[in-house]
């Protein structure tokens, strides 16, 4: 399959690399004047989690294509799209006159409405998924890692289309092992709410090591969580098992729980930890979380006095 990853950002190159080792064509579309920046190719300091839980460890030099310009008439099968959230409006106002026959894969976090934020794009094109990865640049080197599940997921019938079968096929292929999520908008705010919480507990203690290294911080972070919630419901979402589990379980024993899972030697947590020693989450990017949730609890009417409470770390 002929790619283009949307961006050369740390998800995009991660995927890219996997999907270029598994047999198809991948190039990056860059902002004009960045290529040269980028260079041509890519070190890539990362854990392979498909083939076991720890990740196999990979160093390369990967040679990349980037292209600066995307003519409405290219011959690319799929467009991975993985920007920030607050970038997703303007990669829709670049790709809604070159869509052409591609589908595109949104591939990141999403807080505003998904259907609204894609009515530009021919909606039958367009899937929806999350990477299971991450990590951070360090100069040119990534440094991160890729787990073996990814989430693909349905918006408004999405995942009944041939071109949603297309992607399932593309990452299997690729070894990768697929969570199906019914209600991905729900998903999504879910997701976000939970990295807005992480957000502030990381913020307040001054890093992700501080944070997961006190169970106060992370009971305070499900505290959060918890509150949030209701603002996700106000948007028009459902309150899914996550949800629910954060609900109704003791905020000290998810709090326990996530410690485990935060401080364990498993790839999630050395993926946090390479994404926080690159500097990747700088202030702007931890701050739009809660920030952007504060403000729609605010339109909403949803009360959040915990979040208020903690805004002086993310205004
Ligand atoms: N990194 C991680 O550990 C994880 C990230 N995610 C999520 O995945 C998504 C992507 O994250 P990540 O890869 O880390 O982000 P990055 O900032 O590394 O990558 C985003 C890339 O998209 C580019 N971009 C954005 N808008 C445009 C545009 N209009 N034209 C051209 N290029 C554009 C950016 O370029 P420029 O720099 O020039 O703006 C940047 O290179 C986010 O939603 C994130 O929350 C999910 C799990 C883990
Ligand atoms: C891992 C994290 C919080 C930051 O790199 C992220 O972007 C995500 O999970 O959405």
């Amino acid at each position: 399959m002929k790619i283009l990853m949307f961006g050369r950002g740390v998800i995009s190159t991660l995927y890219g690399w996997a999907l270029e080792k598994a047999g198809n064509e991948v190039d990056f579309y860059v902002r004009p004047g960045r290529a040269a920046d980028f260079g041509s190719s890519v070190d890539v300091d990362i854990r392979d989690g498909r083939a076991s839980s720890k990740g196999k460890p990979v160093q390369e030099n990967w040679p990349i294509t980037l292209r600066e310009d995307l003519e409405p008439d290219h011959d690319y099968d799929l467009i991975i799209v993985s920007v920030n959230h607050d970038q997703l409006d303007s990669a829709v106002d670049f790709l809604q006159p070159r869509v052409g026959g591609a589908t595109i894969l949104i591939f990141n976090n999403v807080w505003a409405d998904p259907a609204a934020a894609i009515s530009r794009l021919p909606r039958e094109q367009v899937t929806w998924g999350f990477p299971g990865g991450g990590g951070g640049f360090d100069v040119s080197t990534l440094h991160g890692g890729i787990v073996r599940s990814i989430f693909l997921g349905d918006i408004d019938g999405s995942s009944r289309t041939d071109r949603h079968r297309v992607v399932r096929e593309l990452f299997t292929d690729a070894e990768f092992s697929i969570s199906d999520i019914a209600d991905f908008r729900s998903w999504l705010w879910f997701h976000f709410i939970l990295d807005a919480g992480i957000m502030v507990g990381w913020l307040r203690m001054g890093s992700f090591d501080a944070l997961v290294r006190s169970r106060p911080a992370l009971k305070e972070v499900v505290r959060l969580i918890r509150e949030m919630i209701p603002v996700l419901t106000a948007k028009g979402g459902t309150s899914r098992f996550g949800a629910a589990a954060a609900r109704f379980i003791p905020a000290s024993v998810i709090g326990f729980a996530m410690q485990k899972l935060l401080t364990g030697d498993n790839l999630f947590t050395f993926i946090m930890t390479q994404a926080q020693n690159t500097g990747h989450n700088n202030y702007k990017a931890q701050a739009d979380y809660p920030r952007d949730v504060l403000a729609d609890a605010r339109r909403l009417g949803v009360a959040v006095p915990r979040l208020e409470a903690n805004e002086p770390a993310f205004r």
